[in-house]
């Protein structure tokens, strides 16, 4: 009884008494998870019999990589911006409000910010999986197979393989994976406790967490409702807003719609955005990332100062740094590295967090009552901060894992070697930016001193 009877029942079509026991004997839970040939056009006949409506000129269907999309048929006329594309009407929606728990509950990773409601619907999605049939909606909410948790989820009663922490080494994701999982498991111990096949149980908790992670909205955004929405939920990410052609419409009688947020013509994809998030972000909810994400950087893993005045003063100061370059402000997750470009070194907030790092408690409190521009002269890195800057980069290299250069990047695993081959690359330049900076003789006596001939080599000028 380890697959429960839901591998059986998630296979569209296939109900017939005899294919099913032989399903239900599967030995793994793989058919939670998207598989090639899966039909939307189950969920999209169960949402339109409960009172869904989809716009006659869109179709659901498979793109490669990118799971279930929903994309204006050929030939369709025109879809003006203002359209109403899905409706899906508030019985058919999951709603889970933070407010109305009464349970204790902690978020599981950083950033969650509705932790009652996402145990509440977590709970629920377990519980659905024990119905005889769940409904098509339930079958069709298939969380990636590349989502870190996943990757790391393994055995209930062992730590995660160092091959998969391995994928994961040289990002800040591993750290949060590491924890989101630990923290899960402590979530779910009741659960787990009363199972009789432990593992299935597990593996259906942590399915359950990567369909909250990967499809469940926060609608509006300043609201306490975190809901599964049918049919909007196909719709695949752009990376900002800018790009998207359709946005959530939360409705006065409690439905839900996706409208056109611009024209769009026949065949394109109809995308929303998650979110203008970078490809750790990208990667650690969704299981993807984008090449050349518009939305960039990465986490410098550096641990945030440890002392008042000095965490105020590098909190303040990176929001003043992303407002000066026109990006969000908010400054909560640290210093990011980013691609050199001609308005604003990449290493600039590294070289800024490791000069705060360097000052007095008392030095950071007379930076803080002085106005921002002061700040910013006082706080200009110079050959100190390059040197310490050099040294972090090289750590951080040696953190990610070497790999063969032709390695293809697919399966489970490939987004995830994307992620670090863009950390890998952003070191790279990073280094080059700062060895560029620095006086020769400082330079040369760094890489003598720290005997990495072989950067010595490559970026002498
Ligand atoms: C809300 S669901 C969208 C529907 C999903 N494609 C499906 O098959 O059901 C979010 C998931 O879709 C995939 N996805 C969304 N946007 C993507 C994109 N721009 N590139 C690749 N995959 C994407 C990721 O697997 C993500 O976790």
């Amino acid at each position: 009884m380890r697959a429960l009877a839901v591998v059986g029942i998630l296979s569209p079509g296939l109900m017939d008494g005899k294919r099913r026991k032989k399903l239900v004997r599967c030995e793994d839970l793989s058919a939670l998870y998207r598989q090639s040939g899966d039909d939307p056009n189950q969920v999209l006949e169960w949402h339109k019999k409960g009172g869904g409506y989809l716009h006659p000129s869109l179709r659901a269907t498979q793109l490669p990589g990118r799971g279930w999309a929903l994309c204006l048929q050929p030939g369709a006329p025109l879809v003006p911006a203002g359209t109403v594309l899905v409706r899906s009407p508030p019985q058919l929606l999951w709603v889970a409000h933070e407010s109305e728990s009464l349970e204790v509950a902690e978020p599981l990773a950083p950033g969650e910010s509705l932790p009652k409601a996402s145990a509440a619907l977590r709970r629920r999605l377990v519980e659905a999986l024990k119905a005889p049939v769940p409904d098509p909606f339930v079958q069709s909410m298939h969380p990636p197979d590349s989502l870190p948790l996943r990757l790391v989820a393994g055995s209930v009663s062992s730590e995660p393989s160092e091959d998969a922490k391995e994928l994961l080494k040289g990002t800040s994701i591993l750290n949060h994976t590491l924890s989101l999982r630990s923290k899960l498991l402590k979530a779910v111990k009741p659960e787990l406790e009363l199972a009789k096949d432990k593992q299935a149980t597990w593996e259906a908790c942590v399915w359950a967490q990567a369909v909250i992670m990967s499809r469940a909205f926060h609608v509006p955004k300043d609201s306490d409702r975190l809901l599964l929405i049918p049919i909007v939920d196909i719709a695949n990410h752009a990376p900002t807003y800018a790009l998207a052609n359709a946005e959530f419409s939360d409705n006065k009688d409690g439905s839900m719609s996706m409208i056109a947020s611009r024209d769009i013509t026949s065949e394109e994809e109809v995308c929303v955005c998650y979110g203008e998030h970078n490809n750790e972000q990208l990667l650690f909810c969704y299981g993807f990332v984008i090449p050349e994400n518009p939305c960039q950087g990465m986490l410098c893993p550096l641990p945030f100062p440890d002392t008042p005045a000095r965490a105020e003063l590098l909190h303040y100061t990176l929001a003043d740094l992303r407002r000066r370059h026109g990006r969000n402000p908010s400054a909560k997750a640290g210093p990011t590295l980013r691609r050199p470009s001609k308005a604003e070194p990449g290493s600039s907030e590294l070289l800024l967090a490791l000069k705060i790092f360097d000052i007095s408690e008392e030095k950071a409190k007379d930076l803080l009552s002085l106005g921002s521009a002061e700040r910013v002269t006082a706080l200009e890195a110079n050959c100190q901060e390059w040197v310490m800057a050099l040294n972090f980069l090289e750590a951080w290299r040696a953190e990610i894992p070497w790999r063969r250069p032709a390695e293809p990047s697919s399966g489970a695993s490939g987004a995830a070697a994307q992620l670090q081959q863009e950390a890998e690359d952003l070191i790279e330049a990073a280094m080059k930016e700062i060895a560029a900076q620095l006086p020769l003789p400082l330079y040369l006596r760094f890489y003598c001193f720290t005997h990495q001939w072989n950067t010595l080599l490559r970026f002498l000028r």
